[in-house]
């Protein structure tokens, strides 16, 4: 079944040039989908599309059955609420505490009285503190965000996404400031997500290797132009060729 449908996507964000162009993909729920591409290609522009954190100029996105573009705004909130966000930079509220991040994921469901307020229910805390367990983090859960490892933060960041309840997530390359361990945990826990949970991930990743060993498919994108769409087997030197314009995957910065 079909999740998220992308028809003729373009963006632009000045006149004279196209940054996305004529894209079309398909994405079944429970997917494990890489996004991969060199710098400037439009991979984390592509991904604010889906659920308009960036608008789009032309073309269609539908997901779970709603045409994006239609959505007011209240709508598009009611939307958001099913797509969960992890970026590269974590996004969290450094001087709140481990939980109380988590529990930001639960915004979209709340009048802004009760989300300005802080106000969740037991059930909601219960369901924060079994994730970060879930996560490995559930001791660090009372500290404050910044006195985390950036491994530790990103899983934090995942968390927030996940007490969304989401049928999707979308990450904007979670792995771009860890190192090589840290970025290990993180994707084995997006892939798990995904296996256990069955919710649908779209990943922009800047490792070839990674996403080919993570993915049930890779979307290679160049100039704003989709240029693969399969199997990270079938990515032969050809098709990194056209992605990168390299055949050394050496070349292809991390
Ligand atoms: N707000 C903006 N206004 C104007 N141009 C933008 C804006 N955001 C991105 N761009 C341009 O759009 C192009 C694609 O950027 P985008 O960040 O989507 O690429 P990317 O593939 O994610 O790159 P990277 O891997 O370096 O993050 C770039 O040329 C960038 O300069």
């Amino acid at each position: 079944m079909s999740l998220l449908k992308v028809e003729g996507l373009g963006k632009s964000y000045t006149a004279d040039k196209k940054i996305l162009k004529n894209i079309d993909f398909e994405i079944k729920a429970g997917e494990f989908v890489s996004i991969i591409g060199p710098s400037g290609a439009g991979k984390s522009t592509m991904l604010r599309c889906m659920n308009r954190m960036i608008e789009f100029n032309e073309g269609k996105i539908i997901f779970n059955n709603q045409d994006v573009g239609s959505l007011n705004k209240k709508e598009l909130r009611k939307l958001r609420t099913n797509i969960g966000m992890v970026f590269q930079h974590y996004n969290l509220v450094p001087r709140l505490s481990v939980i109380e991040n988590v529990l930001h994921g639960r915004y979209g469901y709340k009048t802004t009285l009760q989300g300005l307020l802080g106000r969740y229910t037991e059930e909601e805390k219960e369901r924060a503190f079994y994730l970060l367990e879930k996560l490995g983090i559930h001791e660090h859960a009372y500290k404050r965000c910044d006195q985390l490892s950036g491994g530790q933060q990103q899983r934090v960041g995942i968390c927030r996404a996940l007490i969304q309840e989401p049928k999707l997530i979308l990450c904007d390359e979670p792995i771009a400031s860890l190192d090589p361990n840290s970025s290990k945990v993180i994707m084995d826990h997006l892939k798990s997500i995904s296996l256990e949970m069955g919710i649908t991930c779209l990943v922009n990743l800047h490792q070839v290797e990674v996403a080919q060993h993570y993915s049930d498919r890779i979307i290679g994108l160049n100039n704003g132009e989709i240029v693969f769409d399969g199997n990270g087997r079938n990515l032969g030197e050809e098709q990194i060729h056209k992605i990168y314009g390299t055949k050394s995957r050496e070349l292809i910065t991390a």
